[in-house]
């Protein structure tokens, strides 16, 4: 597997291949969810190459961002079991030479308002600068993303239109625990009880109000709880549980960590 940390370097390595590049962009501390990526990519493209970066961009809590967990020896060493081609590590002033001051701004609409958008104020603006930022760089034929992350999804999709991009974005099913939890590198700050508690996410998709969610989220564990909602998995407007398809979110913290999940009912 070949390292890279500076863009220019992994650049001029990309260019003097003629293969089709999956591109699957991460901030590390690898789990069998992110490694489903790398298959996915692996699968369809012929050069698969991965991105570690904690994107300060993108965090609105400056205590998220210091406790974000970093791994990576593991992240190394799991890439390479797995037959990642690339792996690009670039550092903040590498991303960023001119400072995180003044960035671009997308004009992402409606669904910034919402949801992760209303509660992580900038984030997805964070996300979509370093996305194009990392797409500028690897030029990818496919970009293959986690629907954990399902609003995210939205947002890339959103900003490879304003872009007038023509790379696929492929998204990919949510990988839980045995028990249904799903993986997620913020897990690593969870005890073991917490873990236990956390799958009351898992159980409370099968609720019938967004109300009993809250409420049997608060009865085991979680202290707060931004959102659980229901909507339209296309267009992410609002609707009533129970009118297929449907997509519930719900975004809770238990302790300081704070766990997002959704489940579609088509
Ligand atoms: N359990 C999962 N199943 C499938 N894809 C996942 C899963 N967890 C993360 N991903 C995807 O991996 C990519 C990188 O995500 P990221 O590095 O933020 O990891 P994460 O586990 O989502 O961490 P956290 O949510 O704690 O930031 C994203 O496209 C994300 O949607
Ligand atoms: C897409 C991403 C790597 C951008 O930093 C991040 O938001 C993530 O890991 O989901
Ligand atoms: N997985 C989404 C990245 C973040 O929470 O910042």
């Amino acid at each position: 597997m070949k390292q890279f940390q500076k863009t220019s370097e992994l650049q001029s390595y990309l260019k003097s291949s003629s293969k089709s590049i999956g591109f699957v962009p991460t901030m590390g501390a690898l789990h069998e969810g992110h490694l489903a990526l790398i298959k996915a990519s692996k699968s369809t493209c012929e050069l698969t190459v991965c991105s570690i970066f904690v994107n300060p961009t993108q965090f609105n809590d400056p205590t998220d961002f210091e406790k974000y967990p970093v791994t990576i020896a593991a992240d190394l060493e799991k890439l390479e079991a797995e037959g990642c081609d690339v792996v690009f590590v670039p550092s903040v002033s590498e991303m960023y030479p001119s400072g995180t001051a003044q960035l671009k701004h997308y004009d992402l609409g409606f669904i910034e308002t919402i949801l992760e958008g209303k509660y992580r104020p900038g984030h997805f603006q964070g996300v979509c600068v370093v996305v194009d930022l990392l797409l500028q760089a690897v030029q990818p034929h496919k970009l293959f993303m986690g629907e954990k992350d399902y609003q995210q999804i939205a947002v890339v999709r959103k900003m490879l239109e304003l872009t007038n991009s023509s790379i696929e974005l492929v998204k990919c099913p949510t990988v839980r625990s045995g028990e249904g939890l799903a993986l997620s590198s913020r897990n690593a700050r969870l005890t073991e009880e917490q873990k236990e508690q956390a799958l009351a996410i898992y159980r409370g998709f099968g609720l019938s109000s967004e109300t009993e969610f809250k409420q049997s989220l608060l009865e085991n564990g979680f202290e707060s709880i931004d959102y659980v909602a229901c909507v339209d998995p296309q267009t992410l407007q609002e609707k009533p549980v129970g009118e297929k398809p449907y997509l519930i979110l719900v975004a809770a913290f238990i302790g300081s960590v704070r766990l997002i999940d959704n489940k579609t009912f088509a």
